[in-house]
């Protein structure tokens, strides 16, 4: 029997098929990989010297998302995170495992899922690049076949928090960088998606924009409940919205968790950063070293409680102030991805 349900604003109904597992949304995982892995095979060498080479870009990778996380899917180039992002859309076939999707299974119901979920990648668009914007956020209403009243709420919405009205006349390709962006995630939300799946959404955006679209996207997630799932390699991005990342290195998944496991698992430092009252050689302390100087300003790196390094500091020196710097994220992330895999 086919189910009938509304989606997250309430605003339209839709038939449950044959092919739909009751687990996508209703307390069970919207995705759900297990054992995940896609091989690609690359002809190398020249003429009759030709062979060819299995490249195992994602292995073995099992996880699932929970309706209304906001995850970031972290790696270095290569490492396989557009490739599992594509098995996630039905862009590409699984070679093994499985993966599914608001209960479907991607590759066999792309269609279907499209409804499901949004879409955007930071280095393509979606919008037509010759038609003003709001013509080509019309021409996605039709795709979805969104009800026309329906559509022009949403948008007049989604036109507000994103400020697009100043050019929504303009041509696509007369836009800037930011403002293709905001059109692009509107044109992902105007169905209303669970899911919204982003690769690299914030790259070459100035800090202004970023932000702009970090508060959105944090205000979509609260207010509608949408799913996030995105890949970044701007840390800024993890650090204001991610509740969780998963880390993929080698096509294999090295670290899920939260973002203070995280700094955890890879043990980086704090740092005390001392201003003396006038600048001096290097600190001597037991529990700390220093491991800059700059004039009156010298960075420790702490092995030991900081009270106590703060305490013998203070009794050596005349210090004009003190600050304890947590390990950032950034250096966290870059010594997971030199260390190979974590535990
Ligand atoms: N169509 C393809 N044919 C052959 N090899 C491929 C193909 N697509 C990806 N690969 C290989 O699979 C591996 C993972 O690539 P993928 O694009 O998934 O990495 P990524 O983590 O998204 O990298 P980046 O951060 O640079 O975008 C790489 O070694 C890549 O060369």
């Amino acid at each position: 029997m086919p189910t009938h349900e509304s989606t997250a604003d309430g605003t339209a109904t839709r038939e449950r098929t044959a092919g739909e597992t009751a687990a996508d949304g209703e307390g069970g995982p919207i995705i759900e990989a297990v054992g995940l892995g896609r091989d690609f095979v690359r002809s190398e060498g020249r003429f009759l010297r030709r062979t060819r080479r299995t490249v195992s870009a994602v292995r073995d990778v099992t996880f699932t998302v929970r309706p209304g996380e906001i995850v970031g899917y972290l790696g270095p180039n290569g490492a396989g995170k557009s490739s599992t992002m594509k098995m996630l859309t039905g862009i590409l076939t699984p070679t093994s495992g499985s993966v599914r999707v608001a209960g479907m299974e991607p590759s066999r119901q792309r269609t279907r899922l499209a409804r499901e979920i949004g879409v955007v990648f930071g280095q393509r668009t979606t919008l037509w690049w010759d038609l003003p914007l709001r013509d080509s956020l019309t021409l996605t209403r039709h795709l979805y076949r969104v009800p026309a009243a329906v559509h022009a709420e949403r948008l007049a919405e989604l036109t507000e928090l994103l400020e697009l009205g100043p050019f929504l006349g303009t041509p696509v390709r007369q836009l800037s960088l930011g403002q293709r962006m905001r059109g692009d995630l509107t044109a992902a939300l105007l169905h209303a998606p669970r899911l919204l799946v982003l690769d690299e959404p914030t790259i070459g955006l100035d800090v202004v924009s970023k932000s702009t679209i970090r508060e959105f996207l944090l205000r979509v997630n609260r207010e509608r409940g949408t799913t996030i799932l995105i890949t970044t390699h701007d840390l800024g991005d993890v650090e204001r919205l991610c509740d969780r990342v998963m880390v993929i290195d080698h096509g294999r998944l090295a670290f899920d968790g939260g973002l203070t496991e995280l700094r955890a698992t890879v043990p980086t430092p704090r740092v005390l950063v001392v201003d003396l009252v006038a600048p001096a050689p290097a600190i001597e302390v037991a529990g700390a070293t220093a491991v800059r100087v700059d004039g009156p300003r010298q960075w420790l790196e702490l092995a030991d409680n900081p009270a106590r390094v703060i305490a013998a500091v203070t009794r050596q020196h005349e210090v004009a102030d003190l600050t304890l710097r947590e390990p950032d994220i950034e250096g966290v992330v870059s010594a997971l991805y030199r260390g190979g895999r974590a535990p």
